[in-house]
């Protein structure tokens, strides 16, 4: 009988039986066991409840009603004794969060009228285990962190940090300020919340960008912790990552936690350990010579927990890693983990398998919290991973995991998620360099495809199960749009389900323009070039359209297979059929909505990166011999304001010889006023009137010798 529990227990023991859920329940310890179990669990059971029925006992070792499961009580934190015989249930906790555990294990076992006979042994591997709130970006809405709260109850979780970069209350410039009446109340009862899920919230505080080391701040802060604890918070921390100067040194930084320390968490009766996030929070930061993190290690009272993002920013935790800072700072580290947070690539959703850290590294550490997206709802996937993950290491399966997330998330369109997510969760080339798997199934047909393609001898399976899964992606796509179980996902995701559609269909026209090669039949081979050149032209616009944001703006999806296998079937079926038709169709589908005419030779191929509100010119390394009357010209596709153009010739001196100019018909032309900045780069804008066209020219008497290190166009409608 295959028991199914999230997250993993850790010993269950079933007899195969089952019983026929009893009709009636009679709860035994409801005056002594954890308020908050039982009041789920008389939710649950509704009006099966009652005085007389089955036995239900529930209660915390050494509580009347399970004092005969003492002995099979684990002896852990949060752990608990799960019992159903013919005779009677039991759940029995370690301690009150135990109990409530049992509760929600119990809640899970029914299934399709029947409850298993079964006994469970459960507790958990890492102490303190859930999310921080703590990317760069929108933070979540109200709402939306009451669904976090449930789901983290749900799953176990018992830590939330809330420490979203752009609350100015939890940052600069007000973290000294109380938060106004509104915002109060709200963290109010989110704190409520969490308690009823046996939730810590746990309020972070991040003053090191203004933070003056004097008395007045430390009173401020303390002050600040005071409100929230009026609040109902109950678990503190202090974010010092990202921060420099003053604000970045330890020893000040340790007298102040340490102050916390004595003056606040250790004289409140009810306050967990105070939380710290180091401004040397990884190990590529981590610089021996500064002492940083020998002074937390040595100087830090030891029951302040010291946040931990890895060997770098963005990484992957290994046994090694942990033990080498557990070295420095003396005491286990409580892992902040940078996944599944995208703030550095705003333009992708990261709905992957949770995979890479190590299986063996429970014992060396004192939590892990996990840094989502700020959409809070897609979020779930990893944080269900992360959950199984963090509860029984050494059971857990990635696969098994991720598949059971979506199937908790998304239970009426699980195919459909499954597809969607599949394809969505590598990040792209990114600052941090850290990337996930992506297309996995897929990718090995796609390549193997292509290659055969270019030799001309394909395997017509590979380009059936290719049309296959691009018809599945345009399906999903669909079936999400119309998904009313979980709006607040697909409200999330809609952009990129369209985007997904769009892929979709792109794939499968890009090869049905093989097909029509093949045959010959230049008509439908012209219907299908000319779709797929509108399907890219859509996609464009959709990433104007949608996410706009000052980092990563747009929509990407299946960027690191599906996509590109699109554009290289395009590429090479279009090839084909201009050497068979005489024909010189442009090559690239994709939409560009900026053409580049030049009479400088070495700039004529330059390549453009186009962005949904920007245009660069690639780089070159080599010197470019700009020729008196030499230009370069910028076509846009719409009339647009131009914000910002900036271009760096690294050259000496003034610039005399050329002009930037901007016009709205290929005319008349209006010079933009360039200013040198600091670095020697010149900046324009003309936001006057919208603009078509971007021109720079030699107006000198000879030739220039430049380097182009950087030219860009920023645009807006
Ligand atoms: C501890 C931590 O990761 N802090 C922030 C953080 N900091 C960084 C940096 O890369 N910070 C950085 C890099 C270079 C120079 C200064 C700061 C990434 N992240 C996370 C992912 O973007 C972000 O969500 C988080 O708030």
């Amino acid at each position: 009988q295959d028991i199914q529990v999230q997250p993993s227990p850790r010993q269950v023991n079933v007899t195969g039986k089952s019983m026929t859920i009893p009709v009636a329940f009679r709860l035994v310890g409801e005056q002594e066991a954890n308020p908050h179990a039982i009041a789920l669990l008389k939710q649950f059971l509704g009006d099966r409840l009652g005085t007389e029925g089955f036995p239900l006992f529930v209660g915390e070792k050494g509580d009347r009603a399970v004092r005969g499961a003492k002995r099979l009580i684990p002896d852990h934190p949060e752990g608990y004794y799960l019992s159903i015989t013919d005779k009677a249930i039991t759940l029995a906790g370690n301690d009150e969060r135990g109990t409530y555990y049992a509760a929600r294990t119990f809640m899970q076992l029914f299934h399709e009228g029947h409850l298993p006979f079964v006994g469970i042994q459960d507790y958990p591997d890492v102490r303190f285990r859930g999310v921080v709130e703590g990317f760069y970006g929108t933070p979540w809405s109200h709402e939306a962190r009451l669904r976090q709260l449930r789901f983290y109850g749900e799953n176990k979780l018992n830590t939330y940090i809330y420490g979203p970069k752009d609350d100015p209350f939890h940052s600069s410039p007000n973290w000294r300020k109380p938060y106004p009446a509104k915002e109060a109340a709200r963290l109010a009862e989110l704190v409520k919340v969490a308690d009823e899920n046996e939730v810590d919230f746990v309020w972070a505080i991040h003053p090191g960008l203004d933070i003056r080391w004097e008395t007045s701040d430390r009173d401020s802060l303390m002050a600040k912790f005071e409100r929230m604890y009026d609040l109902g918070v109950r678990s503190f921390a202090v974010f010092f990552d990202d921060i420099s100067g003053e604000g970045a040194k330890a020893d000040r930084q340790v007298e102040l936690l340490n102050y916390i320390d004595d003056h606040f968490v250790q004289v409140k009766p009810d306050v967990t350990p105070l939380i710290v996030c180091p401004t040397e929070y990884n190990k590529g930061w981590a610089r021996p010579e500064s002492g940083y993190l020998a002074t937390i290690g040595e100087k830090l009272n030891p029951s302040v927990e010291v946040m931990w993002t890895g060997d770098r920013v963005i990484s992957e935790i290994t046994r090694e890693g942990v033990e080498w800072i557990r070295e420095q700072i003396k005491r286990p580290a409580y892992i902040w983990w940078n996944f599944p947070v995208s703030d550095y690539v705003r333009d992708h959703l990261l709905l992957g398998e949770v995979y890479g850290n190590g299986k063996d590294i429970a014992g060396s550490i004192s939590g892990f919290v996990a840094n989502p997206m700020e959409w809070a709802e897609a979020s779930k996937l990893a944080i269900y991973c992360v959950a199984d993950y963090t509860w029984n290491m050494q059971s857990y399966d990635r696969s098994r995991s991720w598949h059971r997330a979506i199937r908790a998330i998304i239970p009426e369109n699980v195919e459909a998620f499954t597809v969607f997510a599949r394809h969505n969760s590598d990040l792209g080339e990114n600052v941090h360099r850290f990337r996930r798997e992506e297309s996995v199934e897929i990718q090995p047909v796609a390549e193997r495809f292509m290659k055969r393609y270019r030799e001309g001898h394909y395997d017509e399976r590979d380009f059936l199960a290719l049309q296959d899964e691009f018809e599945r992606v345009a399906e999903a796509a669909d079936l999400l749009l119309i998904d009313r179980e979980n709006e607040a996902l697909i409200e999330e995701i809609t952009p990129w389900l369209h985007q997904f559609k769009i892929l979709g269909d792109a794939g499968q026209e890009a090869l049905a323009m093989i097909k029509a090669g093949e045959r010959g039949d230049r008509e439908l081979f012209l219907r299908k070039y000319n779709h797929v050149k509108a399907l890219r032209k859509r996609s464009y616009e959709l990433e104007r359209q949608f996410n706009q944001n000052p980092y990563q703006p747009g929509v990407k999806t299946g960027t690191t297979v599906l996509q590109p296998l699109v554009l290289d079937v395009f590429t090479e079926a279009t090839e084909r059929f201009n050497r068979q038709n005489g024909t010189d169709l442009p090559l690239l589908a994709d939409y560009s909505p900026c053409k580049l005419t030049t009479n400088v030779p070495q700039l004529e191929h330059l390549p453009l990166q186009v962005y949904p509100s920007r245009v660069h010119l690639t780089p070159l390394l080599e010197v470019v011999k700009w020729p008196a009357g030499g230009y370069l010209q910028l076509e846009l596709d719409d009339a647009y304001r131009i914000p910002g153009t900036r271009l760096n010739f690294d050259v000496k001196g003034d610039l005399s010889w050329g002009v930037m100019e901007v016009s709205a018909d290929g005319e008349t032309w209006q010079t933009v006023t360039l200013t040198r900045d600091a670095r020697g780069r010149l900046n324009g804008k003309w936001e006057d009137t919208p603009v078509k066209f971007v021109r720079f020219t030699n107006t000198g008497e000879g030739e220039q010798q430049v380097y182009l290190r950087e030219f860009y166009v920023v645009f807006s409608l």
